[in-house]
């Protein structure tokens, strides 16, 4: 069963829709991804899921009751990291996590080990007596995301919580999503960058002006397009020799040769590369190098709205 279920969200400023029309589900260890550029609707789109939005049309429901922005029972299992960092900078970050871990109502010991393990979930154990001041942006942003954790959430919504973070930043929280999701934690998680969407979401919605164009995994959305993996190979000598072969090939939709090169079109490399060898061999044509592309959401995103993701 899912765990959160929005249906049509709606959302409008004066004249224009920001966001029409969104709906998806995300289980139980689920991470889920909103992928789309600057603009596209994404932090509209997670303000009303969480609450802190009205929305104008359409539903959320969280652990199969209706959420609203007065629920404060569902409110209570999201765990929401905004884009902006609200952390107090005189404190340390030990000081600061205690600080909301008691507007939660945790105390005591239990306060100890919850500030304790969600210092461990997003690396920051070692420096948690520092000042918030003496932090990079990136640690500000890990324990922006620790802060949203202290309570346990059965969802946790990260709006773009790598943009502008170093690389070491960026591991420590792709690491610490991939664990809370190990966990059966659902993550709802937008970006605009498509590397993360791939690496970290089971599935994606690419958003874009305030429609939802696509939804699936990351295979079924490059199927949805039509595409498939291409396959770039060098041979010793002529590659045209081998064409014929390889126009015969089962899976193989194009072939390209020229001089030593040849690039193959084909639906599923995996299955077809052995079949690949064979006609490219076959044809007496020995092969230097191989190399399979897969397509990327970033392909997907321009085939279905004629633009780049990033501008
Ligand atoms: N309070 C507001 N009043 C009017 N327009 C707004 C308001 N908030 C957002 N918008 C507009 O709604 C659209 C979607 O904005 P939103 O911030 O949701 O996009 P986004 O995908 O999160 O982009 P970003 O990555 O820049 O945060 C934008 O065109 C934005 O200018």
């Amino acid at each position: 069963m899912s765990l959160i279920e929005v249906t049509d969200l709606r959302k409008r400023y004066r004249s224009t829709t920001v966001v029409d029309g969104v709906s998806f589900t995300i289980g139980e260890g689920e991470t889920y991804g909103l992928l789309g550029p600057n603009g596209a609707g994404k932090t509209t789109t997670i303000a009303m899921v969480v609450g802190v939005l009205a929305r104008d049309g359409g539903g959320v429901r969280l652990a199969g009751r209706a959420h609203e922005v007065t629920s404060l029972a569902t409110k209570a299992m999201i765990g929401y990291v905004p884009q902006e960092i609200a952390l107090y900078p005189d404190l340390t970050a030990r000081e600061n996590l205690a600080f909301f871990g008691r507007l939660y109502g945790l105390a005591g010991r239990d306060l100890r080990r919850r500030v304790d393990e969600v210092l461990d979930v997003t690396g920051l154990s070692e420096r948690s007596r520092e000042a918030v001041s003496k932090y990079s942006g990136g640690m500000a942003r890990r324990l922006n995301i620790a802060a949203g954790l202290l309570n346990r959430p059965r969802l946790l919504v990260l709006d773009e919580p790598t943009a502008g973070v170093d690389p070491q930043s960026r591991g420590a929280i792709l690491d610490a999503v991939a664990r809370l999701a190990g966990e059966g934690v659902a993550v709802l998680y937008t970006t605009h960058y498509m590397e993360e969407a791939e690496r970290l979401c089971d599935r994606v919605g690419i958003l874009d002006g305030g429609r939802m164009r696509a939804e699936g995994t990351h295979r079924e959305l490059v199927s949805l397009v039509g595409a498939g993996d291409h396959v770039l190979i060098t041979v010793d000598g002529a590659a045209a020799g081998a064409v014929p072969a390889l126009e015969r090939t089962p899976g193989v939709t194009r072939v390209d040769a020229d001089e030593a090169r040849l690039e193959l079109l084909v639906a599923e490399s995996r299955a077809v590369l052995p079949l690949i060898l064979d006609a490219v061999t076959g044809a007496g044509c020995a092969v230097r190098s191989l190399e399979v592309r897969e397509p990327d959401l970033e392909a997907v995103f321009l085939k279905l709205t004629g633009r780049a993701l990033r501008d």
